[in-house]
């Protein structure tokens, strides 16, 4: 029976329902053995090679005082050296980083040299500057490297970085990409501009946003546009011509903040979140602004291949428009405009955040990893 090695590295909304999944998954594999190595949050740290974590005690076994410690730094090494990843009959190995720490992401390179593939839903990595991305790319695609992927960075679960690879693979020219990718926004704008332009305060969303476990861990990443901006960059690595355009990563992308100046430095998500009713004034002149012309608001991602244009901003929408009418809920709807596709997009549309479809798209590049 072949042993498949998972390391976990983060275990909040995302991680934990990986966890759960994970646990399903192993109990229906007859050729295989999924072993639980490692489990960590941002205080503490469990690692055993040579009998794993049991999966239905991976929480308890993590809250002991006596759980053997491993830093995240030395994952890579301990596991290159306790479970012989370098050699030709090696037992598949891979890191789950379920965090969105850009210290994590900086470790990938070396997971990845060590033989040990890494799966991920944060956007770190492939969004900051070309020198990680470029890395993790050469690391993989070096003899004995290990894999790297990542569908949940983009839509959550939806196909979108699987769909693009493959249009690129099979030699489709990429025109355009266009759509609403954040899920916090998509439901933000969902329930607070419709064509009525009325309904709750802009802030009150906000907070539902945050506790149906939509935004980031700080929902000032959805507000000031990065977040969107750090899924266009990571598609627009994916086409051939665009690949070293943005070279700051997310930095590079032409973006509309919707934070108040004041609270950009409110380093607390709980604190900004306390903080934003005092700015439902101004959101709420915005929502009548769009209402005045017949129009919502919606936050849109736009990647122009042929203009070299890579925007994420809020923009006004007819009512009748698909993007005011056919979105509910977290919605993401992503529309790629082709060669093959001509004037009709192929449209990848339906959740874009949430611990479940998000822990979905890990568990899918686990499974197509084995
Ligand atoms: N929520 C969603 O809908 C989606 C999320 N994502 C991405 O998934 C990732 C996880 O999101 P989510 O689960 O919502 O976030 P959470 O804040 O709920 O969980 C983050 C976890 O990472 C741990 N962590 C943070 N820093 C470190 C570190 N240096 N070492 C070890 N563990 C660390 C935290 O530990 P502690 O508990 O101790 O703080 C926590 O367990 C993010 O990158 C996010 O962008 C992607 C698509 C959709
Ligand atoms: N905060 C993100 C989560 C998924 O990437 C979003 O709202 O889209
Ligand atoms: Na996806």
């Amino acid at each position: 029976m072949s042993v498949v090695n998972v390391a976990v590295i983060g275990v909040g909304l995302v991680g934990k329902e990986f966890l759960n999944q994970l646990a399903t998954v192993a109990s229906s594999q007859t050729n295989r053995s999924i072993r639980l190595v490692y489990v960590s949050n941002s205080k503490n740290s469990v690692y055993n090679a040579n009998d794993g974590i049991p999966l239905d005690r991976w929480e308890q076994t993590l809250a002991q005082e006596q759980a053997r410690k491993v830093s995240p730094s030395d994952l890579p090494s301990r596991l290159k050296a306790d479970l012989n990843v370098s050699t030709s009959a090696r037992p598949v190995t891979i890191v789950v980083d379920n965090t969105s720490s850009e210290q994590i992401a900086s470790l990938y390179p070396s997971f990845i040299q060590n033989g040990v593939d890494v799966i991920t839903p944060n956007k770190k990595a492939y969004s900051s500057n070309l020198s990680l991305y470029n890395d993790i790319v050469t690391a993989s695609s070096t003899p004995g490297g290990g894999r790297y992927l990542n569908e949940s960075t983009v839509g959550a679960g939806l196909p979108i970085i699987s769909t693009l690879k493959d249009l690129v693979a099979t030699g489709d020219e990429v025109v355009k990409i266009e759509g609403v990718l954040s899920g916090t926004l998509s439901y933000i704008f969902n329930e607070y501009s419709t064509p009525s332009g009325q309904g709750p305060s802009f802030s009150s969303i906000v907070s539902q946003a945050r506790e149906k476990g939509y935004t980031e861990p700080h929902p000032g990443d959805d507000l000031n546009g990065a977040d969107v901006a750090r899924k266009l960059t990571i598609l627009s690595r994916l086409i051939p011509s665009l690949r070293n355009h943005l070279p700051e990563g997310y930095q590079s992308v032409s973006i509309t903040s919707l934070v108040p100046a004041s609270l950009a430095s409110v380093s607390s998500g709980d604190e900004f979140v306390k903080a934003l009713p005092s700015f439902d004034a101004e959101f709420e002149q915005l929502r009548e602004d769009a209402k005045r012309e017949g129009k919502v608001l919606r936050y849109v991602g736009v990647i122009d291949v042929k203009e070299g244009v890579v925007k994420a901003a809020l923009d006004k929408y007819p009512a009748n428009h698909a993007f005011a009418t056919s979105l509910q809920g977290s919605d993401n709807i992503i529309a790629f405009h082709t060669k093959r596709y001509g004037s009709r997009p192929l449209i990848v549309q339906g959740a874009g955040a949430g611990a479940s479809v998000t822990a979905m798209g890990v568990m899918s590049d686990l499974l197509k990893l084995l």
